[in-house]
């Protein structure tokens, strides 16, 4: 058995980040960016008003003061004159301003008859202008690698990126294997049972970036694994679910090894998820999970996640730890670290009674793993533990 941080180094020289492609920026949303993309012009590209009202010099900005108003711009309608003194423009919300005006009046602070304005008693101090490149200059940078968010999608707009370079989507092949399984929806016999960590492991790897692709159920036999192993060819992460360990139908490591793959480990000292293998096949990663639903999940959040970041190109990282207090007592653990499902209460880990790793349900109502290390001492409600958030 190894440890997780050994698995994970493993995993990582498995993983080489994927290529790139360019796409629309209308479906960049969510894809990491893989080149840096540079505004080629300031936003705003003008001095701009950033209220409704009359744009003027700041000295003529008096209380009382009486001002001819000479024109009039809206958003994208430039009025093209010079406020002199004594002169006023009614401009709206981000019209270029003019020339000559430093300051814009709200006009709630404005009595207007005909080409004549009054300034009121009580004038705001704002100057109302947004400067030109206030948002952004000319050659201002979004940094790659990054991964794109609503917010980024926007600015990326607003600096004309119509295209943008992103890493190409890993192609993650999910097989599940096993006679007792069924898919959703389908009839199952009374000694069946439905296939279920499948779906989670793509919901979860779609979350994050990835492209998954659930083949047909392998059966227990070699030929149904030979041939799932055959439709996942081209994947960059192949993985099975099930057959892992070391009962008589478990064939996942054999049938594999006969399909090409170089084992590069087996077992973990970890629980849930032990009997965890991985290796390179024909080109692609391979990790064999264990069957048992959350040994699958937990799995899915302490290594297939951080391979996938290694091939979107955002780097070599476990899954990020937090800290928080114990609101429970916990007995000394054994020789594997352990992910307990539990539940954060008034900032509190609460573990989860049952830690069977057959408890989806159990999973379902966890919001973080509470990482109890190898041989850790029994620890106090009030001492402090590492998480995984879910
Ligand atoms: N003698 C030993 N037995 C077991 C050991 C061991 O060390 N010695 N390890 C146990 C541990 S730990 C785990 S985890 C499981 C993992 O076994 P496998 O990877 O071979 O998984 P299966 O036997 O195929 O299935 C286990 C369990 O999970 C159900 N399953 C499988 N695939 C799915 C799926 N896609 N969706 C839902 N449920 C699934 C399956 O029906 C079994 O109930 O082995 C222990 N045994
Ligand atoms: O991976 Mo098994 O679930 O450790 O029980």
């Amino acid at each position: 058995m190894i440890r997780v941080e050994e698995a994970l180094a493993h995993l990582f020289e498995l993983s080489a980040p994927c290529g790139t492609e360019t796409v629309p920026l209308r479906g960049a949303a969510g894809r990491v960016l893989a080149r840096s993309v540079r505004a080629g012009r300031d936003q705003p590209p003008f001095a701009a008003s950033a209220m409704d009202g009359y744009a003027l010099r700041a000295e003529d900005a008096v209380p009382g003061a009486a001002l001819n108003v000479v024109g009039e711009a809206a958003a994208g309608h430039a009025w093209s004159g010079r406020i002199g003194p004594g002169e006023a423009l009614r401009i709206f919300t981000g019209a270029p301003l003019p020339e000559g005006a430093d300051r814009v009046v709200i006009q709630e602070d404005v009595t207007r008859s005909g080409s004549r304005i009054v300034l009121g008693e009580r004038l705001d101090s704002g100057a109302h202008v947004r400067p030109a490149a206030a948002d952004f200059a000319a050659g201002a940078v979004m940094e790659a690698p990054r991964r794109l968010r609503p917010q980024d999608i926007a600015l990326l707009a607003a600096m004309n990126a119509a295209h943008v370079e992103v890493m190409r989507k890993p192609s993650v092949a999910i097989i599940a294997t096993g006679d007792e399984l069924v898919m959703p929806g389908e009839a199952p016999a009374p000694d069946q049972i439905i296939a279920s960590n499948t779906f989670g492991l793509a919901a979860l790897i779609e979350e994050n970036g990835g492209d998954a692709r659930l083949l047909p159920i392998a059966r227990d036999n070699a030929a149904s694994l030979e041939m799932a192993f055959a439709l996942a060819e081209g994947a960059d992460l192949i993985l099975t679910v099930g057959g892992a360990s070391v009962g008589d139908h478990d064939l996942v490591a054999a049938v594999a090894e006969e399909h090409g793959l170089k084992r590069r480990f087996y077992k973990i000292a970890m629980r849930p998820g032990k009997p965890l293998m991985a290796g390179r096949m024909k080109g692609a990663a391979m990790v064999g999970l264990p069957g048992n639903p959350v040994s699958a999940m937990v799995c899915g959040h302490i290594f297939i996640l951080p391979m996938l970041r290694a091939m979107l190109g955002l780097g070599q990282a476990p899954a990020p730890r937090q800290q928080a207090r114990l609101g429970a007592p916990l007995p000394a653990n054994g020789p594997r670290e352990h992910y307990m499902r539990a539940r954060l209460e008034d900032g509190a880990l609460i573990p989860a009674a049952s830690q069977d790793s057959a408890l989806l349900s159990v999973l379902a109502e966890a919001e973080a793993l509470l990482i109890r290390p190898i041989d850790a001492p029994a620890a106090a409600p009030g001492d402090m533990a590492e998480f995984i958030a879910l």
